[in-house]
């Protein structure tokens, strides 16, 4: 059984973090479209909160995938549960993640809707554990850097529960 040791990351600083990321990319696309595309289910909580606070025109779109299934480790294999509804060419596109750990899968990702010929297409990320990362991928936004240790709360899961949490836990397994 898991339960939250730790409070890694406040609502508070959490909640000053989406507006200071949600200016910069207000500012970077003034007078543009953007699409965002929220990872399902992790990143539901950010994306909904982010876009609030982001004075543009913009679309918004989901894509389902899973990668951790029930488990804290990483299948390395990620597959699509849902996909875009829209197309994306020609389209300013950022995609929206929760966490980026091992990187396996904004990388597939990314290939993916690069193929899709998008005008632009940028990572916004409200959590990164650099010291995780299998492979290299480009993240043009990050909230904050954080440690090796497995997380829940806004938004993210550890075996589908703690989504509900306000604020980023550490979560450790006991007996
Ligand atoms: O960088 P990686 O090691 O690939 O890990 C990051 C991914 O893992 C989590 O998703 P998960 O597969 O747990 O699905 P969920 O978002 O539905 O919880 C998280 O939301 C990211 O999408
Ligand atoms: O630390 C984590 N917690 C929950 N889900 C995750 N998916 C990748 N890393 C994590």
């Amino acid at each position: 059984m898991y339960k939250i040791t730790d409070v890694l990351i406040s609502e508070e600083e959490i909640s000053k973090k989406v507006y200071e990321l949600a200016k910069t990319i207000e500012k970077e696309y003034k007078g543009e479209e953007v699409v965002f595309v929220g990872i399902l289910k992790g990143a539901c909580v950010f994306i909904s909160d982010i876009i609030r606070k982001i004075d543009l025109d913009i679309c918004l779109d989901f894509m389902a995938v899973s990668s951790y299934g029930m488990s804290t480790q990483s299948s390395g294999v990620v597959r699509i549960l849902k996909d875009l509804d829209s197309d994306i060419e020609g389209k300013n596109v950022i995609i929206v993640e929760d966490i980026i750990d091992t990187g396996l899968t904004l990388s597939y990702l990314r290939e993916n809707l690069m193929a899709r010929n998008p005008k632009s297409l940028k990572i916004c990320t409200l959590l990164d554990k650099p010291e995780r990362r299998k492979c290299d991928i480009p993240v043009d936004y990050v909230g904050f850097k954080i440690p090796d240790k497995f997380i829940v709360g806004y938004g993210i899961d550890c075996g589908e529960k703690f989504r509900n949490v306000p604020y980023i836990g550490i979560v450790e397994k006991q007996d």
